[in-house]
């Protein structure tokens, strides 16, 4: 997504979120996660060692790191898709370890998925279906009273084609998903998400693959999600998105939390920085933050442009904000 794609938004930040200073591991308000002690090993590899971390509640937080620092794997362990080695953590007060995904999913705790090709086989609507609550659908039970079934079919029907609509996605509901486009298939991801009445929605990399002409849609119905009074958690790698719609960022590397704060605070912290230059270890960071002359390579120079770029973007937004 290029930075021209994505339109202001004017909708304001939540903030006030932590207690005292930001650092990593910080004191939330009111979180609705709360995870300590979480380590995760591959063998000799620690995936994530996680100390202690809190997602705000009502917010939106943004997952970010390089490549390989663990944020899949941290949010296959909240949603009980893996377990971890050790550690526990809590979903609104209420321990979630070994509490299998079906189950974390019925509590309000709710990921997306990507569109596998077996789902892409299915309609719009069964994927709808698929995502539904509720569904204590045992075979048994069903040829016992055909009739509460039908009824049942036909409410997650309806619930399914009023989630559809506010998408956009309604006049497609009879269509393989596998026919619609990079960002219609993130809707309609989202969109499945939503028929488990969450409380929380993790979204796996909501812009990848997603054409600039729907990126707006997208944040906005990200930031619909949080004005209906959901929590929000991403992992993202693109940046513009993070710095537009995150009310807070928490940044991983090699599996740990390096650091966490309102974006503004996060894009110039030191710690994310030397995180994303991890492979470039023999650049001299002074060079990048600008404190000495030197050549650049080629990623440290994106970085950089990127940093500055956003700084612009928050003294543009903050003199904005005086007028
Ligand atoms: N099932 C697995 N078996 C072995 N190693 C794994 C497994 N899953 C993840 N890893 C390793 O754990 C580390 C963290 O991976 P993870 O996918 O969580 O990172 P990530 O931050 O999501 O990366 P990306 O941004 O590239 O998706 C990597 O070194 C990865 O190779």
């Amino acid at each position: 997504m290029s930075s021209e794609s994505v339109a202001p938004v004017s909708r304001p930040k939540t903030t006030g979120l932590h207690k005292g200073a930001v650092r990593p591991g910080v004191e939330k308000v009111d979180p609705i996660i709360v995870a300590d002690g979480i380590k995760r090993q591959f063998g000799g590899l620690t995936a994530v060692d996680v100390e202690h971390l809190e997602i705000p509640r009502g917010a939106i937080t943004a997952l970010i790191g390089p490549n390989g620092a663990g944020k899949t794997t941290l949010f296959n362990l909240l949603t009980g898709f893996d377990e971890p080695n050790e550690g526990t953590w809590m979903f609104e007060g209420n321990s979630l370890a070994r509490v299998p995904a079906f189950k974390v999913a019925r509590r309000g705790l709710v990921r997306t998925f990507q569109l596998t090709k077996a789902l892409g086989l299915l309609t719009v609507l069964e994927n709808m279906k698929l995502g539904a609550s509720g569904q204590r659908g045992e075979n048994f039970f069903r040829s016992l009273f055909p009739a509460f079934w039908r009824k049942q079919d036909e409410e997650i029907e309806e619930k399914a084609r009023v989630i559809l609509q506010k998408f956009k996605l309604d006049a497609k509901e009879a269509d393989f998903a596998a026919s619609l486009s990079g960002g219609q298939r993130k809707l309609l991801e989202m969109a499945r998400a939503l028929m488990m009445d969450p409380t929380l929605v993790m979204l796996d990399e909501p812009m990848a693959g997603v054409n600039p002409a729907l990126t707006q849609s997208l944040l906005d119905h990200i930031l619909d999600l949080k004005d209906q009074g959901m929590t929000v958690l991403f992992v993202e790698h693109d940046m513009h998105m993070v710095r537009h719609i995150a009310d807070w960022v928490v940044v991983m590397a090699e599996g740990k939390v390096v650091a966490e704060g309102p974006p503004d605070t996060v894009m110039q912290d030191q710690a994310v920085i030397d995180a994303y230059l991890g492979s470039h270890q023999d650049v001299d960071l002074g060079v990048v933050t600008g404190r000495h002359e030197g050549e650049l390579p080629p990623e440290a120079a994106d970085l950089l442009a990127e940093v500055e770029e956003l700084d612009e973007a928050i003294s543009s937004d903050e003199s904005e904000s005086t007028k």
